[in-house]
């Protein structure tokens, strides 16, 4: 039993609960692991468990005392799948100790439901809410099956004591905002002191004004006082998705905060939800595991543009892509002080092996998450230390714990940085980059996986960068992301964020408001208004497509830079991705950081004699944590190595691990 909490002790609402449980069954057969972004498989199989994570929503609600959410999506699945995330009550995704009680409620027999309910420590000593009672906030991606799932979760909610609001279409960042906020707004201590405008943006509406009266600040001037470059239309891959209308709001949000559509950057809708199968030949997964263009910007023809991004089917993660022909073209301004050198500093030579023929034939190239967190790392690192220049960091006890302590919450619902509640499985490396005031040291650095190219790695590295190292899957990013005063993470197929500690803002707002001194404190403030408004922008609860699409533009507006000079930071190694389904993935076990496998030990002989003969050759394989498969990782020095290594591996995978159906003789994306 968790401190403080008693199990949930209402009779008449587990009687209700109990014969809930036996109208909707659950499928014979069926056992449901909590993956690394909750529940997914088959919609019609997900009936039981929407109505079972709804009545943990209410559980979790009810421990906390605040709102927390639950969002209908199975993101980058295909169309017939769906899927549950939680929302906690900071915004984040749901604490891990949680987790189990989530497994056990979705795999509970139907006649043991109401028992294994009751087990689930939930109700507080005392009312901390306010009086308000557990609320539910129910969102839905545009999945067919979606809205109904999201009706049976709100029903599972309502028979577990809370209330239930259904917000309707939303992206799952979306509903992580919505929920932080609205706690923030309420006092919440786990959502932080730096929130901005709690109550007015714990709406729609108000992401959107957060979002584009951020963009409208960081675009007010380029880097160094030079002119910011051009507003420039991008082409916005949807998947078909939800990303679809709310890119629609975006654009009219940002009109309004630039004072008219002139001024911003028109976001084009491409593959919008009545113009095919979500995710299907589109969207960010597509594009990041195939290495190709999406339907509808397949050739330099579609792109008019010249610059496209893709979202995923919940609109938490995105790619850039583009073609080199027709990149348009940006007068250079000279190169800021805090940034690489333009197009031509890094070396050419390895990107034409890294092309695939589609790439050779059409120009076309892309700008994974990796590519998005060095820009990104480049970007505030510089202004980080032109903020601190100067400064004095507040005294502060412990820095990684100044949220718990400001919270004054109780350590089992806390999730502060630092927190050692999720120390179980993170996986992390690295010790921080260091960057000093006088009263102290702020630790920066960026939170990579295994799939992290080798030449971001070697870049950042070479940039002075800390990088430290997590499970796939953003939950275990984020966790070690709140490590560092200043971290950005983000996994190579585009989901990611930028987190800042408070004892950082703090700093940061004394910085800026100490800026009337002139000279060199005014620069400082300038940098830490800059910092200020990229906190503002880039969402602290999860990954957001939206919100980074925008501080990408914001910055290569800044630096006057189009897609080619930012591809140019580095050229990623070749490398291939291929999955392929085995007789049961959960009997591949890996090691801590997955870049070895544990079990069965022949498959890690067997790729360690074929890494040994491609030349730079690194592979790894893992189960998936979201489909029914094993996912096999290869790069090497030239495209054609690496696409041997990666069919090699998944033979291997398939010999030595219980591959099912033919041996493969191709790659699935
Ligand atoms: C290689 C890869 O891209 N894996 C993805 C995928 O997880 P898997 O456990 O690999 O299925 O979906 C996750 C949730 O969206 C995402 O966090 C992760 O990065």
């Amino acid at each position: 039993m968790e401190h403080g909490l008693s199990a949930f002790s209402d009779v008449s609402a587990l009687r209700d609960i109990a014969s809930a449980g036996r109208a909707f069954p659950r499928p014979a057969g069926v056992s449901l692991s909590y993956g690394v972004a909750g529940f997914r498989a088959r919609a019609h199989l997900l009936e039981s468990t929407l109505l079972r994570m709804g009545m943990l929503a209410a559980a979790r609600s009810r421990a906390l005392g605040y709102v927390v959410g639950l969002m209908v999506t199975a993101s980058h699945n295909a169309e017939p799948d769906n899927g549950v995330k939680l929302v906690d009550a900071d915004g984040g995704m749901l604490h891990q100790r949680w987790e189990a009680y989530a497994v056990e409620l979705a795999n509970a027999d139907d006649d043991e439901l109401a028992r294994a309910f009751a087990r689930i420590p939930c109700d507080p000593p005392a009312r901390t809410d306010g009086g308000d009672g557990p609320r539910v906030l129910i969102a839905w991606d545009t999945r067919p099956s979606s809205e109904r799932l999201a009706a049976l979760a709100a029903r599972g909610a309502e028979l577990a004591g809370a209330r239930a609001s259904a917000l309707g279409l939303l992206t799952t960042p979306q509903l992580h905002h919505i929920v932080r906020f609205r706690n923030g707004a309420d006092g919440c201590a786990l959502v932080g002191r730096h929130l901005g405008r709690g109550a007015e943006w714990a709406s729609e509406r108000g992401y959107f004004e957060m979002l584009a009266g951020a963009y409208a600040e960081l675009v007010q001037t380029g880097e160094r006082g030079a002119p910011v470059g051009p507003a420039l239309p991008i082409d916005v891959d949807c998947a078909c998705g939800i990303g679809a209308p709310k890119v629609l709001l975006l654009n009219e949000a940002l009109a309004h905060a630039l004072g008219g559509a002139a001024h911003a950057p028109e976001l084009r809708v491409v593959n919008a939800p009545s113009t095919g199968v979500l995710n299907a030949g589109c969207g960010a997964e597509h594009v990041q595991k195939a290495r190709a263009p999406p339907r509808g910007l397949a050739s330099a023809m579609e792109m008019p543009s010249g610059r496209a991004a893709s979202l995923d089917g919940d609109a938490d993660r995105i790619v850039f892509h583009y073609f080199k022909s027709r990149a348009p073209s940006i007068a250079s301004g000279p190169p800021p002080a805090s940034g690489p050198p333009p197009a031509s500093g890094p070396p050419s030579a390895p990107r034409a092996e890294a092309e695939t023929a589609r790439d050779a034939a059409d120009g076309w190239a892309l700008l994974d998450g990796d590519k998005v967190a060095a820009l990104l790392a480049d970007f505030l690192r510089g202004h980080l230390r032109a903020a601190l220049r100067g400064s004095t960091m507040p005294a502060s006890p412990s820095p990684a714990r100044a949220t718990a302590a400001a919270a004054g919450a109780a350590p089992h619902v806390t999730r502060a940085r630092g927190d050692d509640d999720d120390d179980d499985d993170d996986g992390v490396g690295g010790d921080g980059d260091g960057v000093g005031g006088d009263g102290g040291e702020l630790r920066a650095a960026v939170v990579q996986t295994a799939y992290a190219n080798g030449a971001s790695t070697a870049y950042l590295r070479g940039r002075g960068v800390s990088i430290a190292h997590a499970k796939t899957g953003v939950k275990y990013l984020h966790a070690v992301a709140l490590r560092y005063d200043l971290s950005v993470y983000f996994e190579a197929n585009g989901h990611g964020t930028a987190l800042f500690s408070e004892r950082l803002l703090d700093t940061l707002v004394a910085a800026r408001d100490a800026g009337s001194a002139g000279g060199e404190a005014a620069q400082a403030a300038e940098s830490a208004r800059v910092l200020l408004a990229c906190h503002q922008l880039i969402n602290q609860a999860v990954g957001d497509a939206l919100s980074d699409l925008l501080i990408v533009d914001a910055i290569l507006r800044r630096r006057n830079w189009d897609f080619s000079q930012w591809d140019a930071l580095y050229a990623d190694l070749p490398s291939r991705q291929t999955k392929l389904a085995v007789r049961d993935r959960a009997a591949l076990l890996t090691s801590e950081d997955e870049s070895r496998v544990l079990n069965p030990p022949a498959l890690q002989r067997a790729l360690d004699d074929l890494m040994a003969v491609a030349e730079a050759g690194r592979c790894f394989v893992r189960p998936s944590g979201t489909e029914d498969a094993v996912r096999v990782y290869a790069e090497a020095a030239t495209q054609q190595l690496a696409d041997g290594l990666a069919l090699d591996a998944a033979l291997a995978v398939h010999r030595l691990a219980g591959g099912t159906g033919p041996a493969p003789t191709a790659f699935t994306a």
